[in-house]
């Protein structure tokens, strides 16, 4: 199957071409960019030569309908809204890396993106992504909307505890951390080497646009309102996110108990991986792949247990989920193209 990738230069574009390029069903047919149309792939990016030998190009709606049957979007926030709609009334499937179509509330998507959200119809028809979860809904979808990096960790983390009415769902913190890819390309004095090395920032408290993500999507898996605190971090590391999560127990059991819980829960999805034997995953053992691996710690002492989750943003938090989420729309395997050990070291 032909598809494109709009937002040709930034890192979630580069990080789908690294997982499509050996996509056994998938091909990369055009990469569209607003900057840089007429220049090749490989110029931007140099570890590309020889492998990606394509020119982007200038967006052109119909032109993209007759050549390719879905569309990556990896744009910035407020760009794909403008451009899906017409994709989608063309019968092109369309994948959102961005936030554009995650949120299903006027108000809220207003408050924290800035601008108005997607027209109504669009909201309504667009699925969210979450893999595990909503794996039936993704398999109907031509309007996916691929979750944020931190959304993805924290509720994959969150999930088995919360379906099986283990935690107060009220009383849920969450410490996050990410890798500066979570920034984007884009220059930023917030990421320059001497602004973020030997560093280790808290950002954006209470105004996170992921805080209404996350309980958008705890709240619907729990049939009642569920606020979180949420604190992201930025740390000096390239890529990874870790998740920590801290929630009141209804009733004190086991680590063992709770691993046992989350593997039985996890056992149908390939790309979530709990950690046996109390072991706490770090950043990079998932470095690079699809991976979101989970480490548990009941606390008898404060009834509290603390989940720690980890993803690579650009790969489980961004690219690779979205191609996890184009073979579960297609009906092909769910780790076609995404088969590959984390880097390490
Ligand atoms: N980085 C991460 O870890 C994650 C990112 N995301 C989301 O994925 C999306 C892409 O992120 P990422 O690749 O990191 O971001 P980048 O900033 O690296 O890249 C975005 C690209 O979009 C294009 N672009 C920028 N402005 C506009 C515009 N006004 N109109 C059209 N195209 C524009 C540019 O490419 P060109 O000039 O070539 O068109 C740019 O390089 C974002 O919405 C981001 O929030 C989601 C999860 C994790
Ligand atoms: C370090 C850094 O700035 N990270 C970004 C990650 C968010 C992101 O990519 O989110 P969306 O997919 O929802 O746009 C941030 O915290 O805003």
């Amino acid at each position: 199957m032909d598809v494109a990738i709009i937002g040709g230069t930034g890192y979630g574009a580069v990080e789908l071409l690294r997982f499509l390029q050996q996509h056994p069903y998938a091909n990369v047919k055009k990469i569209i960019s607003h900057s840089n149309s007429g220049t090749d792939f490989s110029d931007v990016y140099q570890h590309t030569v020889e492998v990606v030998e394509l020119q982007m190009e200038e967006i052109d709606i119909d032109q993209l309908a007759q050549e390719v049957e879905l569309v990556f979007f990896a744009t910035p926030s407020n760009v794909s809204k403008h451009t899906i709609p017409a994709l989608i009334d063309k019968g092109i499937k369309c994948i959102d890396l961005s936030g554009d179509f995650r949120l299903q509330s006027p108000e809220v998507y207003q408050q924290y993106y800035g601008e108005e959200i997607a027209p109504q119809p669009y909201i309504e028809k667009a699925v969210y992504g979450l893999c595990e979860t909503y794996r039936e809904n993704i398999q109907q979808a031509d309007l996916l909307a691929n979750p944020g990096c931190y959304p993805t960790a924290t509720t994959l983390g969150i999930l088995p505890v919360l379906e099986r009415d283990l935690i107060d769902p009220q009383t849920i913190l969450i410490d996050a951390k990410t890798g500066v890819s979570g920034a984007g390309r884009g220059l930023s004095l917030n990421v320059h080497f001497s602004e973020m090395n030997e560093n280790f920032k808290a950002y954006k408290i209470g105004q996170h646009k992921h805080i209404p993500e996350i309980e958008q999507t705890l709240s619907s898996v729990a049939n009642e309102t569920i606020q979180v605190t949420f604190t992201p971090h930025i740390v000096p590391m390239t890529r990874g996110i870790m998740s920590t999560i801290y929630v009141d127990l209804k009733e004190h059991q086991s680590t063992e108990a709770f691993i046992d819980l989350y593997e039985r829960f996890y056992q149908q999805d390939p790309f979530v991986r709990v950690r046996k034997n109390g072991v706490i995953p770090s950043t990079k053992e998932v470095w690079g792949s699809n991976y979101c691996d989970i480490g548990l710690y009941a606390d008898e002492r404060t009834g509290k247990l603390i989940i720690v989750s980890v993803i690579d943003n650009l790969v489980k938090g961004a690219s690779g989920q979205a191609i996890q989420n184009m073979n579960i729309m297609q009906g092909w395997e769910e780790t076609a193209g995404l088969h590959t050990l984390p880097i390490y070291p």
